[in-house]
């Protein structure tokens, strides 16, 4: 008889936008049975579910599951890495990033199939300074986004679109020196991400070339552009050509050193902290386990609704900055719009 793999879901109330008390009852349903030992722990408060994951790898947990978002993923991965406890996803948070690089699905219950084919690799991962991220980390724009985020405090898309449209049009561009084995170069630049998979989350591809397999991560570099270059660049971003675009410097390294002017915020995996002036970013090559679904192809890039939505807005922004004296009328009408036609999809 085949020995049952001890399985522990780690389920973060607070992410998402939808409520959890229906999980436990899910995953009772959709687990197999005769295939593993199951058991569900909801998160108490922040850094809950890194500890209860550090627990699972004392116990010798066969696979320990983040239920949540991109931050769960991140506390439960950092305390897995280097182990022999695989990660699980069952995607309920805003962005998902990671769930949708891998193809894991949305929806709970072929989340839960996925597990049950329990087909585990061993993928990269990275740190920066010493946080590991397992999707993106960046700084900048990237950073003070992610950070505004975090700040709204409400969940889902539409807060992450009402923030980028409000925030985008203030940032300033820094100076940053940034040096890998091979060079030191300067940029002027709206924000740095070092992506080790493709993509922010809902589909917005950073780095479409990403993969979790190759000991590298890749490097955007996105310089400062003006409104009249903008809608090419969010197109880019949804249809995943980004590293096409002329704005955006993209190059792959296993480690980074960035100098900037200033101390700020940077983040990983959406989840923003102060830091000095140096920063150091490396990949930890096949550092952690995870179930992955075995008929995902890496390169499907399917632009969302949300998407095109962002698109058109970096389209209405050219005519808003022709008139500066109309501007904050004439964003608060788009604002308006978009959120309509996202409400309404
Ligand atoms: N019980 C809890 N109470 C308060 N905060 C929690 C609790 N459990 C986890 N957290 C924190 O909630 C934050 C948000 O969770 P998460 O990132 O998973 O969801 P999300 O932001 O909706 O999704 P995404 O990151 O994919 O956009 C995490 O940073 C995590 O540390």
């Amino acid at each position: 008889m085949v020995q049952k793999k001890e399985i522990v879901f780690i389920v973060n109330p607070r992410s998402g936008t939808h409520g959890k008390n229906e999980i436990p009852r899910i995953i009772g349903e959709s687990i197999d049975k005769g295939a593993f030992n199951s058991q569900v722990i909801f998160t108490e408060y922040a850094g809950h579910a890194a500890e209860i994951a550090s627990r699972c790898v004392a116990e010798k947990t066969d696979i320990a599951v983040a239920v949540g978002g991109d931050g769960t993923v991140n506390e439960v991965a950092r305390s897995l890495v280097h182990s022999d406890t695989a990660l699980g996803i069952v995607p309920c948070g805003s962005g998902n990033g990671l769930a949708r690089h891998l193809s894991i699905p949305m929806d709970i219950k072929k989340a839960i199939a996925i597990i049950n084919r329990c087909n585990i690799e061993a993928l990269d991962y990275g740190v920066i300074n010493s946080m590991p991220f397992f999707c993106t980390c960046g700084m900048g724009f990237d950073a003070f986004i992610s950070q505004k985020f975090a700040e709204a405090g409400k969940r889902g898309p539409i807060t992450y679109m009402e923030n980028v449209l409000k925030e985008g049009l203030k940032y300033k561009p820094e100076i940053y020196e940034v040096e890998d084995d091979t060079q030191a170069t300067r940029h002027k630049a709206f924000l740095i991400a070092c992506a080790n998979a493709s993509q922010y989350g809902n589909n917005a591809y950073i780095a479409p070339k990403a993969t979790m397999t190759d000991g590298l991560m890749d490097v955007i570099i996105m310089e400062p552009f003006t409104a009249f270059d903008a809608p090419q660049i969010s197109i880019d971003m949804f249809n995943g050509t980004l590293d096409k675009n002329s704005k955006i410097k993209t190059f792959k390294a296993k480690r980074i050193h960035i100098h900037r002017s200033q101390p700020g915020a940077i983040h990983y995996d959406g989840d923003p902290i102060m830091t000095g002036t140096d920063i150091d970013v490396h990949i930890e090559e096949r550092g952690i386990k995870m179930i992955t679904n075995p008929d995902a192809t890496e390169g499907e890039r399917l632009p969302n609704v949300i998407l095109n939505v962002f698109s058109d807005f970096f389209n209405n922004l050219n005519n808003v900055r022709e008139d500066l004296e109309k501007q904050s009328k004439r964003i608060h009408a788009i604002n308006k719009a978009l959120l309509k036609r996202l409400t309404r999809n």
